[in-house]
């Protein structure tokens, strides 16, 4: 209690700048993790995170140093294990669209699934009817983004006609598969993962296979008709089955009310807010463990001191002074923005008019010292020297 007392006392308008900045990125990689990028990815992801967190509240000395100097081998085993969902995850980053179920409301009246069954089924029969080859994929819980390729967004609204069209030979974005999410066509012209299991597949071919494919790695159902048979199969749970036009609406309408339910067992309330309020929690958590400190720490640095725009033909007497002890204090996470090599004492010699200057008072020359360092004192509190003009033994060879 007394650390989130002290904690709250000491927040500060750039603290919340430090967790903002931290809980946008943390949210982006937690919805990508989510949505785009495959499970084993974000479990090692999240398990390195929490190995590093803990090692780090503990001071686990060994834990620390792997991290510290093996952290471009771990990133690298990383992207080279995971170099297919990073790739794929980079190659829709370009067309990111945030994930519909993030934004839109799920509630069950927003789904008219009947009306939605009924369309396809139509769809699907007369297209039986005519050996037009359809491959219709209706998402369940799992996402599919990683699961998918290719294609072109579309968002419209599912219609019997839409759906004729799409599939007519003739249409150039016949080939491949469409999404229907919530009554609308996401996309068209996708390429699904193609199973390895032909004995799966009876009489079909790729067409089947690819709707078998998607079957085994999500919850996903896909409608597919073919044109050489003129038959409709249903793919599900890694199956595939045909089935005749009378039991198509009632499979279907299970189908979309099964997304349905998924949905509604995690309310949409939950699945908005869960992500960002975890990202907020997990930068306030860092924030405490890395940034927020109570103890002050004292420190006195040796810096050089520099004297600029010296005339021509003018030197400082001797004994100049080339250093001054400045000691600071604040949080080792403040000295950590400091870099001493670049804290200099600089004095301008020609600042006022062109008349020469020669006494400053050396706090107020202090460059490259972070803000949130408090100055105690500076040593020598006044630089004052003398000016002159180099003698004509010192100025020889000079015009
Ligand atoms: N990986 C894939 N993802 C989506 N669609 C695919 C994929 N591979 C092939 N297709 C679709 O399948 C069509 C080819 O079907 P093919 O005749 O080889 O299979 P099939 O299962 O025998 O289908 P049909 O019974 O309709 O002839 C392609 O024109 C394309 O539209």
């Amino acid at each position: 209690m007394k650390i989130v007392r002290d904690a709250w006392q000491t927040f500060s308008l750039t603290d919340l700048l430090d967790v903002a900045i931290i809980g946008v990125l943390l949210c982006l990689i937690l919805f990508w993790l989510r949505d785009r990028a495959s499970r084993s990815l974000g479990v090692v992801v999240t398990t390195i995170a929490m190995i590093f967190l803990l090692a780090r509240w503990l001071d686990l000395y060994l834990v620390t140093m792997v991290f510290h100097y093996g952290s471009v081998a771990i990133l690298l085993a990383l992207v080279i294990v995971f170099q297919q969902d990073i790739r794929h995850g980079f190659e829709r980053l370009t067309s990111w669209t945030w994930s519909p179920g993030l934004w839109r409301s799920d509630a069950p009246g927003d789904r008219q699934s009947f009306g939605l069954a009924e369309i396809l089924a139509e769809a699907v029969c007369q297209m039986a009817d005519h050996r037009v080859g359809a491959l219709i994929v209706l998402p369940g819980r799992q996402p599919l983004e990683r699961h998918l390729r290719g294609g072109v967004d579309v968002d419209a609204k599912a219609s019997q006609p839409l759906l004729l069209s799409i599939f007519h030979p003739k249409s150039p974005g016949h080939d491949g598969a469409i999404i229907i999410e919530r009554e609308r066509i996401s996309r068209l012209g996708v390429h699904l993962p193609l199973t390895q299991q032909a004995a799966k597949l009876s009489e079909g071919g790729t067409r089947h296979a690819a709707a078998v494919g998607l079957a085994e790695v999500s919850d996903a159902t896909i409608l597919v008709v073919s044109e050489e048979r003129g038959t409709i199969s249903v793919a599900k749970d890694g199956e595939l089955q045909r089935v005749e036009a009378e039991s198509l609406v009632p499979l279907l309408i299970r189908s979309l009310q099964g997304a349905e339910s998924a949905n509604m067992a995690r309310p949409s309330w939950f699945r908005r807010v869960s992500v960002p309020v975890l990202s907020v929690a997990g930068a306030l958590l860092l924030w405490l463990m890395f940034a927020f400190e109570t103890e002050m720490i004292q420190r006195t640095l040796v810096v050089p001191v520099e004297f600029r725009n010296l005339r021509d033909g003018w030197e400082i007497e001797e004994p100049k002074p080339t250093y001054a002890e400045v000691t600071l204090s604040g949080t080792e996470s403040a000295f950590a923005l400091l870099d001493a090599t670049t804290a200099t004492v600089s004095l301008d010699t020609e600042r006022e008019g062109g008349r020469l200057r020669n006494y400053w008072r050396t706090e107020a020359h202090l460059k490259n010292i972070p803000e949130s360092l408090e100055i105690e004192s500076v040593l020598p509190e006044v630089v004052s020297v003398t000016i002159r003009r180099k003698s004509n033994n010192d100025s020889a060879g000079q015009p």
